[in-house]
């Protein structure tokens, strides 16, 4: 039985915003885990978000394959993701829609929405949500930024939130365990590939970097964002600060989240800050442009269905 993980809570509305900046520090040195309440995103939002995202999920398999994913954007089916091919060749019990950026990227991003007479408010609530919760993200990366004893605007000024790459994702577990001998999971053991990633969600599983793997349960807070580092924010801070791997197991029971993916411009160069590299601690991993890697990770979980 999984332990119950006590993660720290952040308040982003609170003025202090040194000691948050504090607080967030400690949190991405122990867990690169932590809550967000006061974010601003009203509770009405949030549960209007998850009606139209059940709305469309419980549309029949040939409505939902019109949307099929192209490129990064649309439906993808159960089994479509394998986010750890090590330990499952079938791929995730779970289903998705992906929204890239609402601008900026219009040549090759082509969002795709659900006709208005099947989901009259969908695109709309859809939008507003992608835009609050990319504010709130711009907001934590200022106090990521403090965190690390750089400018607020710091990631401003390197590029990566100069029209970032952000990707909202609804995520459908559906009830069932799975029909195979193998093991299957909802979500397989995974960093997300980004920056920051602001989940909405009514339970998880996360893991700690430890061998043997000890998974602990993290428990829903009402309103409260679950935030977790990417592997881009490993590579800027030499691994000071985590990210960490995650799972989500099949309970037998269906579940509905959302994640909110906020990733740097793809032009942006990742590169270890020089606060967090020294002779004695040299950087581990080079310079990687942004879509580079983004564009690797993604191709890698896609492999088997694209
Ligand atoms: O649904 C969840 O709780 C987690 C999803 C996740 O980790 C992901 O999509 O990267
Ligand atoms: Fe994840």
């Amino acid at each position: 039985m999984a332990e119950s993980l006590e993660l720290p809570v952040i308040d982003l509305s609170s003025p202090d915003r040194i000691s948050t900046a504090n607080f967030i520090r400690q949190a991405c040195i122990d867990y690169g885990f932590f809550y967000l309440i006061n974010h601003g995103v009203e509770e009405q939002l949030l549960q209007n978000v998850f009606d139209e995202s059940r709305k469309f999920f419980s549309l029949p398999l040939e409505e939902k394959m019109k949307l099929g994913r192209k490129g990064d954007v649309g439906f993808a089916p159960i089994y479509a993701e394998n986010l750890d091919s090590s330990t499952s060749s079938k791929g995730d019990l779970k289903e998705t829609f992906h929204i890239g950026p609402l601008e900026g990227y219009e040549s090759h991003i082509k969002n795709q929405w659900p006709s208005k007479e099947l989901l009259p408010s969908w695109r709309f609530i859809m939008e507003e949500y992608y835009q609050k919760v990319v504010s709130v993200g711009k907001r934590l990366t200022s106090l990521i930024a403090m965190a690390l004893n750089l400018e607020d605007d710091f990631f401003e000024k390197v590029g990566a939130l100069d029209k970032p790459y952000a990707f909202l994702r609804l995520l459908h577990y559906p009830g069932e365990v799975g029909d195979s001998d193998e093991v299957i999971y909802g979500a397989s053991a995974h960093s997300d590939y980004g920056m920051v990633t602001l989940l909405a969600t009514d339970a998880v599983c996360r893991e700690k970097h430890k061998q043997p793997r000890i998974w602990e349960d993290v428990r829903h807070i009402k309103g409260a964002f679950i935030i977790n580092l990417g592997d881009m924010m490993e590579r800027w801070t030499n691994c000071l600060f985590r990210s960490t791997l995650h799972r989500v197991m099949p309970t037998g029971k269906e579940r509905y989240s959302m994640a909110l993916f906020l990733d740097p411009n793809p032009d942006c160069i990742v590169e270890c800050l020089k606060s967090c590299c020294s002779d004695s601690s040299p950087p581990r991993f080079p310079p990687i442009r942004s879509g580079d890697h983004l564009r690797e990770r993604i191709n890698a979980a896609y492999s088997a269905s694209s």
